[in-house]
């Protein structure tokens, strides 16, 4: 399988070279040159098979050319093995048709555990075989660096610099990352937003020399790697509810459009969903575009779904380049305009296309409480608040009259938000036994302004210290 640029301008690479090069040098995003298809029988025969079976087989036509499904399998099988649930990612039904996707049983308690955990055994594999080492420089806003942080401690080869906001995530998340001690891994609180965070590693990316010198990989949804690792779960929860002789729609709390792209190309490789539906916070950039094709940048909010806090979502390019037939001088050309004038002039019929697979709505805070709430008190489910905006979007667009399930990807635990479900119910989940000493972990962090120079500085010294 090759990879080519959503802009056009960058060399096409096999899967092992996108898994190390992250972004693409042009800047663009890297996509299969064709999308690989399963037959219905296909589908079939991964029905009720173990997780580490279904990411094997639906990663394998992604690395082809360079990872074998056998590999692939006993990457996939040391991955989930430490996983809190017999089922990695199980599926719990909380309302007639409405099911919960439970992404969040790894080792950080987020669904970035699924892919990067796999993520973890890919580079280790692919670095030793080629006695290569890396730096990993990657934005967070709470859940991706934690997820980072701890599927790549103590890697001789790895080193990891990750930018979060300063004191826009929830305590917990914060802690998890900052109070890993390993010498490989350098945490950066950023005055600034996510979006400031991003923007900061695709400067790094783009800034060529530093690029090459660091040899920079990326393990945010920009990395393809992370996308295909994300698609097994869909398929996983939708044969459990019948596809492919039953269709399904999904649901999922967006942020950077990554879990939502994932969910795209399981569709794209023959999945029946029917219906992808977006749910947002008030940083709602997405649903604006699915209403009216008004992709106009906002200000940061700070909500009380932190990782979601978010407007420029990285991977609706991706989308924008099917979108537009696969034409990579449209999209550079959109995305430049986005950059420079804050606002992205989708062609209508592009909208178009977008609105009859994707629906999207916008939860306050208070209704996110709300949903909390009700869902609780009705389904003695205990959500997060990124869940219950997924929850609270998949009630709004329920297909109607048709029996299909909505599968809601539940993204996080509760406990890592206690505060806001506290807020909701007037019970504060409990972290599990092995973070119970969260909060009395030693802490460590620099803070730095959202300066180019400044980070590039520090991921500079924190490479060099480990490699001597
Ligand atoms: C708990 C949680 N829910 C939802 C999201 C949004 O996912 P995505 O950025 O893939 O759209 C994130 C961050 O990525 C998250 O950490
Ligand atoms: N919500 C994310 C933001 C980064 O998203 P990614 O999927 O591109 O890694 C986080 O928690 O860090």
């Amino acid at each position: 399988m090759r990879y080519v640029s959503t802009r056009g301008e960058a060399p096409a690479r096999d899967f092992e070279g996108v898994l190390l090069a992250g972004l693409a040098e042009d800047g663009g995003l890297f996509l299969p040159e064709s999308w690989p298809l399963l037959s219905a029988a296909e589908w079939r025969a991964l029905r009720g098979r173990p997780y580490p079976e279904v990411a094997a087989r639906l990663m394998a036509p992604f690395a082809e050319g360079s990872l074998g499904e056998e590999t692939l399998l006993e990457l996939a099988q040391a991955a989930y093995a430490g996983f809190g649930h017999a089922a990695t990612a199980p599926l719990v039904q909380v309302a007639p048709r409405l099911f919960s996707l439970e992404l969040f049983h790894g080792p950080t308690l987020a669904f970035k555990d699924m892919a990067m955990q796999m993520l973890g055994r890919l580079f280790d594999h692919v670095l030793a075989k080629r006695g290569e080492r890396v730096t990993i420089v990657g934005a967070t806003s709470g859940d991706t660096g934690s997820a980072a942080i701890e599927a790549f401690r103590d890697r001789a080869a790895i080193d990891v610099a990750i930018l979060h906001p300063q004191g826009r995530t929830s305590e917990v998340q914060r802690r998890q990352m900052t109070t890993v001690l390993a010498p490989n891994i350098r945490n950066i609180a950023i005055e600034g937003s996510f979006d400031d965070c991003q923007d900061l590693v695709k400067a790094m990316f783009n800034d060529a020399p530093f690029r090459r010198e660091m040899r920079l990989s990326a393990v945010n949804s920009i990395n393809w790697a992370r996308i295909a690792a994300q698609v097994p779960y869909y398929a996983y929860a939708a044969l459990a509810l019948g596809a492919p002789d039953r269709p399904v729609a999904v649901s999922v709390p967006t942020g950077n459009f990554g879990n939502v792209l994932a969910a795209w190309v399981a569709r794209r490789m023959g999945l029946p969903i029917e219906r992808l539906i977006i749910g947002a916070n008030r940083n709602d950039i997405l649903a604006r575009f699915l209403a009216a094709n008004d992709m106009r940048v906002q200000s940061v909010e700070p909500s009380l779904s932190p990782s979601m806090d978010i407007q420029v979502s990285s991977n609706f390019e991706r989308l924008l380049f099917e979108l537009l037939g696969r034409d990579p001088a449209a999209t550079t050309e959109i995305m430049r305009r986005f950059r420079a004038e804050g606002h992205m002039p989708v062609p209508d019929t592009a909208w178009k296309k977008a609105t009859t697979l994707f629906h999207g709505s916008t939860l306050s805070d208070e209704g996110t409480l709300g949903e909390i709430r009700r869902l609780w008190r009705e389904s003695a489910y205990l959500a997060d608040p990124h869940t219950a905006i997924g929850m609270a979007a998949a009630r709004g667009h329920l297909p109607e009259d048709t029996g299909i399930p909505v599968i809601v990807a539940a993204t996080a635990h509760p406990a890592k938000f206690p505060d806001a479900v506290e807020r909701a119910t007037g019970f504060r989940p409990p972290l599990p036994e092995r973070l119970a000493d969260l909060y009395s972990r030693e802490e460590r962090y620099g803070v730095l302004p959202a300066e180019l120079g400044a980070v590039e500085d520090a991921v500079r010294q924190h490479a060099r210290r480990n490699a001597a």
